[in-house]
C-alpha cells in the first residue's frame, strides 16, 4: 500500500487552527487527526484521550527519554507533544494524518518527516487575533498575554513554511486548505 501523507497545521494560538481542523474533519471523514499529549490541565469540557492525553511533567519527560514523541515543545509553561506510534501506524496504512501544533514543533517536523506539508495559518491582523483569543473565553488574562507575546514571535516564522493561509473568511480559508491538501488527489 502507498504510504500516506502528513499535514502539519500551525500558527499562533487563537488563529483558528482547531476551528479549521474540525471543519476539515467534518467534510473529509478519511482524514486522521493526531491526539496530542500535554501537561496542561484540562479545560472545562475537555476529555482525556479525545481532546488530549493529559499527563504529568514526569510522565511527559519519560516519553521524551523513550523517544515516544515525534515532536514536542514547551508552550506557555506546559509541554505539548505528538505521540509517534499512532502517526507512523496511520501513515504506513496510507492515511492522511493531520497535526495541529505550535510553531517550534511544526518546524522540527521538517527533520523527521521532510515530505510533510507544513501550513502556517495567519490571522487577518494581530488585533483580530487578540479579539479571538479573548472572545473564546478559555484562558485567564495572564495566559492570554503570554499567548499574544508568543504569537508576535511565531508570526515572524511564517515564511519558513510550505504554505500560508490567512484565516479571515472561514470558508475561503477552508477552501485554500482543501486545495493545498488534496491538490494531488481526486477531491474526496
Ligand atoms: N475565520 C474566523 N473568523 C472569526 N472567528 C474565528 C474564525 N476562525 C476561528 N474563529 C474563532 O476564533 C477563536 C479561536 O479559534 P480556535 O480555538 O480554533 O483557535 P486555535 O488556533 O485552535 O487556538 P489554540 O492553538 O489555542 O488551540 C474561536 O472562538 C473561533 O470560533
Ligand atoms: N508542538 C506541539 N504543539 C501542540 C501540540 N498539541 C497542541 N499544540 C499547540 O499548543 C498550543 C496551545 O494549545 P492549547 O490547547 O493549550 O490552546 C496551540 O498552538 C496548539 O496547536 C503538540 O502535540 N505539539
Amino acid at each position: 500500500m502507498a504510504s500516506g501523507k502528513l499535514i502539519v497545521l500551525t500558527g499562533p494560538s487563537g488563529v483558528g487552527k482547531g476551528t479549521l481542523v474540525r471543519a476539515l474533519l467534518a467534510r473529509h471523514d478519511h482524514l486522521y487527526l493526531s491526539i496530542s499529549t500535554t501537561t496542561r490541565s484540562p479545560r472545562f469540557g475537555e476529555i482525556d484521550g479525545q481532546d488530549y492525553y493529559f499527563v504529568t511533567r514526569a510522565e511527559f519527560e519519560k516519553m521524551i527519554q523513550q523517544e515516544q514523541l515525534l515532536e514536542w515543545a514547551e508552550y506557555a509553561g506546559n509541554y505539548y507533544g505528538t505521540p509517534r506510534a499512532k502517526v507512523e501506524e496511520k501513515i504506513n496504512q496510507g492515511s492522511t494524518v493531520i497535526l495541529e501544533i505550535e510553531v517550534v514543533g511544526a518546524n522540527s517536523i521538517k527533520q523527521t518527516f521532510p515530505d510533510a506539508l507544513r501550513i502556517f495559518i495567519l490571522p487577518p491582523s494581530v488585533e483580530e487575533l487578540e479579539r479571538r483569543l479573548r472572545g473564546r473565553g478559555n484562558d485567564a488574562e495572564a495566559a492570554i498575554i503570554r499567548r499574544l507575546e508568543r504569537a508576535k514571535e511565531e508570526l515572524n516564522a511564517s515564511q519558513d513554511f510550505d504554505k500560508t493561509v490567512v484565516n479571515d473568511n472561514l470558508e475561503k480559508a477552508l477552501q485554500e486548505l482543501e486545495i493545498a491538501i488534496f491538490s494531488d488527489n481526486i477531491f474526496p
